[in-house]
């Protein structure tokens, strides 16, 4: 199973142990195609585009995005980047889940939230301790489906 993990990079790093944790689970079900989101050391510049461009990392990850099986968001660092992604595979159809934590005194974007369709997009509020069990949870009714 191929899948695309999104989390925040010029959006803000504050995230990055959950990412890796998150990723980490990941792997247990298939290939994490967006490895990089997770490593501590990318900071909120981003990849180093000076060799191939932010068209280059753009195209790339809309790729990747063609070809996950699933999509798995932390969406609680708002990032203009995860939203994009979002928008994006709502049009073509892949099974996403969005987490968020309602901990972090955020509240969601509404066009995050109110895509929720409970079925394709599903948006899942937690808490950082129950995040193996919610991936858990969601893996295996993909597996019913
Ligand atoms: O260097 C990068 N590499 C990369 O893969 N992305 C993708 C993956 C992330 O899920 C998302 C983060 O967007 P943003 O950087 O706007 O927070 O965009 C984004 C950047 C930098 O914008």
């Amino acid at each position: 199973m191929r899948i695309y993990f999104c989390g925040s990079i010029r959006g803000g790093r504050d995230d990055v142990t959950l990412y890796r944790r998150i990723v980490q689970k990941l792997q247990s079900y298939g290939t994490v195609l967006t490895e990089h989101v997770s490593s501590t050391d990318l900071t909120d510049r981003g990849e180093d585009a000076s060799a191939a461009g932010d068209k280059f990392i753009h195209d790339r990850d809309v790729e990747w995005l063609q070809q996950s099986d699933v999509v798995v968001a932390e969406v609680t660092q708002p990032s203009l980047g995860v939203g994009y992604e979002l928008g994006r595979v709502v049009v073509m159809k892949k099974k996403t889940l969005c987490l968020f934590r309602p901990s972090s005194g955020r509240t969601l974007s509404a066009m995050i939230r109110g895509a929720d369709n409970g079925e394709q997009f599903v948006v899942r509020d937690y808490s950082e301790d129950e995040v193996e069990n919610i991936l858990e949870e969601f893996f295996s009714t993909l597996k019913r489906t």
